[in-house]
């Protein structure tokens, strides 16, 4: 099956500042892929071209088969976006704005069977104005997918929502993938990227430092435990990270944190004993995302609001 969003070799500078340098991509059909990075690493603006909205200086691009410039009247019926809070009138309600919306494509999905799966269904006469931050997002959400899109690019889903809104809006994107929709998640919440993409392709300063499943990335980090400890009596780092499960060892206050394999326990517990050293308030977790990610770049992912 061709794929359904292909971008090769994207590039894309403002005035002396390279925001794009060189991203290929392939997103196949059916898939939740998310783009994950840091502020101001590009995200928006790839999105943006994939979406026709901005043109870019290299490179080519092809959504469900269509060039984004050239065919940007047929895309815009197959493609749901999500609009930036803010660009409804203030006074317009709810489901005059689906309506509305609904009235753009030839085959729109049913907006009240929308409104109910966003929790909406009492907000209907709502006007926008009215809307909570939360509701507004929702709002948001709807609209992306009122045309009945195949592809729906959603940029920062859940900024702004509480974590049960949050968590309500995960799985209302389940279901709509469930549907057969293509989607494409911009984020920089580790969390939401765990929990909802099937791949992940980590941008950073414009460029994708990797693509592959959450699972994947935090294996090919190498860092499948963080072991925290307070050794028993001062200890040398080198004692730990001359061992190949061993990826990094940092200190927070007596507390030694040691980042490593899946293996990297056994051996480091068996270093410690040869040393007489004892582990103490030992605990062990599993490496997340994040570290991943701080792994691959070096920096660490703001996981607040933008
Ligand atoms: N219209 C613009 N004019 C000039 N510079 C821009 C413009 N839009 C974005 N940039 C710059 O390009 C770079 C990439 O921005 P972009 O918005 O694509 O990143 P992002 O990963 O989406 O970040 P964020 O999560 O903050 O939205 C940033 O350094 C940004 O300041």
């Amino acid at each position: 099956m061709p794929p359904v969003i292909e971008v090769r070799n994207l590039h894309k500078r403002y005035a002396d500042k390279v925001a794009v340098d060189d991203v290929s991509l392939t997103i196949q059909e059916g898939e939740i892929f998310g783009i994950l990075g840091p502020n101001g690493a590009g995200k928006t603006t790839t999105v943006e071209c994939v979406e026709g909205l901005r043109r870019p200086d290299r490179g080519e691009i092809r959504v469900l088969g269509l060039d984004p410039l050239r065919d940007q009247a047929e895309l815009t019926r197959r493609l749901g976006v999500q609009l930036q809070a803010g660009h409804l009138p203030e006074r317009i309600q709810v489901a005059e704005a689906l309506e509305l919306y609904s009235s753009f494509y030839p085959r729109p999905a049913d907006w009240r069977a929308l409104l109910d799966d966003l929790g909406l269904a009492d907000k209907a006469k709502t006007r926008y104005g009215k809307l909570s931050g939360g509701q507004k997002q929702r709002l948001s959400i709807a609209l992306a997918l009122v045309g009945g899109p195949r592809v729906a690019i959603l940029d920062e889903l859940t900024t702004g929502l509480d974590p049960q809104a949050r968590r309500d809006t995960w799985d209302l994107i389940e279901g709509v993938r469930a549907r057969g929709v293509t989607i494409v998640l911009v984020t920089h919440f580790m969390e939401e990227a765990e929990r909802l993409c099937d791949r992940l392709a980590l941008i950073d300063a414009g460029r994708v430092v990797m693509v592959d499943t959450p699972a994947g990335l935090t294996e090919r980090a190498r860092i499948g435990q963080r072991i925290r400890f307070r050794p028993s009596r001062p200890m040398d780092d080198s004692l730990l990270t001359s061992l190949p499960d061993v990826s990094g060892v940092t200190r927070q206050g007596d507390m030694v944190i040691v980042s490593g394999s899946d293996n990297a326990l056994n051996a480091v517990t068996t270093v410690l004993a040869r040393n007489q050293i004892v582990a103490e308030r030992l605990r062990v977790e599993q490496a997340s995302l994040e570290d991943a990610f701080v792994q691959l770049t070096g920096k660490r992912l703001e996981s607040g609001a933008r």
